[in-house]
């Protein structure tokens, strides 16, 4: 079977600083992974190689079967859904919701001449409906609040029907209630057999859906731990990925992270 995913010791060097070191990882179909570190560990620089929108300064890149290096990535920009802060920035302000979602069927952001089929409104007003975002659908995005676009952008990175989805920081910004209904709405998805490969970066353990399966953990651009979730999230990966003592809980499907305590108790001491 095809990778989803071949990254063999990936490198990606901005003057004297390695962004990414030696990342090997693989991934297969059906798989829902979620890749966890602190701020400025990789993660946006890593998803940016999965969409191949940066080339690895060396290692092999390998997406939906093909290399980096030897494909036209346009084409394979069409078969990758992604929901980012740096797309979500290039979104018209003036559009429709409803022409925000549709426009991602020809890998663009903004209404040209193009024509859409009764299939495509369909889609969209399906996806829009799964988001809970359907009655917003006449409305400038410019007006919506933060949660709510959020929820368009990813109704838009699954309209061209995607072999794999990407999410950079779904939840990021969004209120406690907020964050609650998209880990609902994500949990639907990752739990739906009919679904991408999907790949979800954060940095709170609290937002990881259920019907995850894997986990990543970057640090430093280097992979600290990779494997199935119930394995590889722990309190020792998490402590050495965030480099503090941190206790990790799991109850009713869903995780949490506090200080482990005997940072707790340094804490208090002073
Ligand atoms: N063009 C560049 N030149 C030099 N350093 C860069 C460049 N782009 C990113 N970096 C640095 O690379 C590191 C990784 O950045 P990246 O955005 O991938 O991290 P991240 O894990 O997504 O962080 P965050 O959680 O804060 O969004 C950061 O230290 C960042 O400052």
């Amino acid at each position: 079977m095809t990778l989803v995913l071949d990254l063999a010791e990936v490198v990606v060097r901005r003057g004297t600083k390695r962004l990414l070191d030696d990342v090997t990882w693989e991934i297969r179909e059906g798989e829902r992974w979620i890749v966890l570190g602190p701020n400025g560990a990789g993660k946006t620089t890593l998803l940016q190689v999965v969409a191949g929108q940066l080339y690895p300064t060396s290692g092999w890149a390998a997406i939906l079967g093909e290399a980096l290096g030897e494909t036209d990535v346009s084409e394979l920009r069409t078969r990758v859904g992604l929901a980012s802060a740096a797309l979500a920035d290039r979104l018209p302000r003036n559009e429709i919701v409803r022409d925000v979602v549709l426009t991602a069927s020809y890998g663009m952001v903004g209404r040209w001449r193009e024509k859409y089929t009764d299939l495509d409104r369909q889609r969209a007003e399906i996806l829009l409906r799964a988001l809970g975002v359907l009655d917003l659908a006449e409305r400038t995005y410019g007006t919506l609040s933060e949660g709510e676009r959020k929820r368009v952008q990813i109704a838009r990175a699954m309209m061209p029907d995607p072999e794999l989805v990407l999410l950079d920081e779904p939840a990021a910004g969004l209120d406690l209630g907020g964050r609650e209904d998209l880990v609902r709405r994500l949990s639907n998805l990752a739990l739906d057999e009919g679904s991408p490969a999907m790949i979800m970066v954060t940095h709170h353990v609290e937002e990881i859906p259920a019907g995850m399966t894997h986990v990543l953990m970057l640090r430093e651009g280097k992979v600290v731990a990779a494997g199935p979730i119930e394995h590889t999230l722990t309190s020792a990966n998490l402590t050495s990925c965030f480099g503090i003592g941190l206790e990790l809980r799991y109850d009713g499907g869903r995780y949490s992270a506090r200080l482990a305590g005997r940072e707790r108790l340094h804490l208090a001491s002073g």
